[in-house]
């Protein structure tokens, strides 16, 4: 199982929407086929591992590490595959939360006669798919805040100068999480202030020396193509062996309540999917070709409801949101329990106090108000600190003549 959710790794940059997944089929102790889903509409894992396996499927074992589908979606059920292939048992590391799924997969094979395990690695199965999992079962993306500051926690001068903060390291590891996305999402002001393009643009050698050979990836300094070729390998069926498939470029998400954006934004750039969300007020404001028009009502701040915007972004497909964005976004979404993992890359330098803060969070007065968080890993990427934590529940507010 370890080694099919390592193969699973190989469409970490591309099986979006779909989910990671990876098989081993294992028979008279060997490896007898393996595959990856790599992309969407392309075969699933267990297609590809029952391809190579051949006659040797046959009574063997499936490790797989997301319950086998039993619908017919873009392709055919994978259930019947291993069932017409002979496999005598399958295990599962976890059961797909997808609600056209959700066990019916595990109960055709069963009713088969094929002897069915689930559970085996589920927490790191449940991990490698945490977007797609949020996805399914809260009906809204898996949503990751990142933050570049100095170490006195200044986001920009007060001038709204910021770039760059963090060093080249740090900012090509902001690309991979980029890379990692469904979907990247910014605020009005972050654009009209920086001209973001937040696309993905890494050299070839960036994935060469993390052992990764990504077809599409380019040569130092030009921008990254989504290329639909794959890496092939001696023997095998599909690109798993320290190979992943071709990048993809993210989704760009602007909150612009007020549409202030002008067209010639640079987010607007082709080669991704676009949205601009506006509240109704202002949906049918001219918007630049390609981009797709999203009305959101607004809370009562006046911005857009964020709790409202994340299932239309689930609808649309966004398993993991990318969030890069100024201070007062920042702290909006930590005010409002949002937060699934905050990732700050801290520059060994101090701004001072007049720069930008790191999140605006107004009303907060008591200690007991504060948004607490949990340190998960603590890194030097470059001449960068990279902490990544996760913000705690959020304390409920106090109740009347208390505090
Ligand atoms: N160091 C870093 O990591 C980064 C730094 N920056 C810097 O930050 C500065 C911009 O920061 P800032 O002005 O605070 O902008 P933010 O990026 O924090 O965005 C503020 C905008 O977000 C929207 N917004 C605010 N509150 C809410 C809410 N409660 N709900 C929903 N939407 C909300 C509003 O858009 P609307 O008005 O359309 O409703 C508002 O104008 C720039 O100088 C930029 O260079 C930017 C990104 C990253
Ligand atoms: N200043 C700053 C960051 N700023 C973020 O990067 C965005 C620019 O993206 P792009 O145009 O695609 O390069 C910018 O709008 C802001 O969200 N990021 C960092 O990792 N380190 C930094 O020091």
């Amino acid at each position: 199982m370890a080694r099919a959710l390592r193969l699973a790794e190989a469409g970490r940059y591309s099986s979006h929407p779909n989910p990671r997944v990876g098989c081993v089929l294992w028979r008279d102790g060997e490896i007898v086929g393996e595959g990856a889903h790599l992309r969407a509409g392309e075969p699933h894992a267990e297609v590809h591992a029952l391809r190579q396996a051949g006659e040797r499927a046959r009574g063997a074992t499936a490790f797989v590490s997301l319950e086998p589908c039993n619908h017919h979606g873009r392709t055919p059920p994978c259930t019947e595959a291993l069932i017409a292939a002979g496999v005598s048992r399958v295990v599962a590391a976890m059961e797909d939360p997808n609600p056209l799924v959700a066990g019916q997969g595990l109960a055709r094979l069963r009713a088969a006669g094929i002897a069915v395990e689930v559970g085996l690695l589920q927490a790191d199965a449940e991990r490698l798919n945490r977007g797609f999992v949020s996805r399914m079962r809260r009906q809204r993306p898996f949503l990751i805040l990142k933050l570049a500051a100095s170490l006195d926690g200044r986001t920009a001068m007060a001038s709204g100068e910021s770039q760059w903060i963090t060093g080249a390291e740090a900012r090509a590891d902001v690309h991979r999480l980029r890379a990692e996305a469904g979907a990247v999402l910014t605020s009005s002001d972050t654009v009209l202030a920086d001209d973001p393009a937040l696309t993905v643009r890494l050299p070839a050698d960036y994935w060469a020396g993390r052992g990764l050979a990504i077809p599409g990836a380019t040569g130092r300094g030009s921008p990254a193509a989504p290329t639909a070729s794959l890496a092939s390998h001696a023997g095998g069926d599909n690109a798993i062996h320290g190979a992943v498939a071709g990048l993809r470029q993210p989704d760009r998400i602007v909150l612009d309540s007020r549409a202030r954006v002008p067209a010639s934004a640079k987010v607007w750039a082709e080669g991704a999917r676009r949205f601009r969300v506006t509240t109704a007020a202002h949906a049918a404001a001219p918007v630049a070709a390609g981009v797709e028009s999203l009305a959101v009502e607004p809370d009562a701040s006046g911005h857009i409801s964020l709790p409202a915007l994340l299932p239309l972004l689930a609808q649309r497909g966004v398993n993991e949101l990318l969030v890069e964005c100024g201070p007062r976004l920042a702290g909006a979404l930590l005010a409002s329990g949002l937060v699934d993992e905050l990732l700050l890359y801290l520059a060994p330098a101090l701004l001072g106090h007049e720069g930008r803060a790191l999140a605006d969070l107004p009303g907060l007065q008591r200690l007991d108000q504060k948004i607490a968080l949990r340190y998960i890993d603590v890194r030097q990427v470059g001449r960068d600190l990279r902490i990544l934590a996760t913000p705690e529940p959020l304390s409920p507010p106090p109740r009347a003549g208390e505090g």
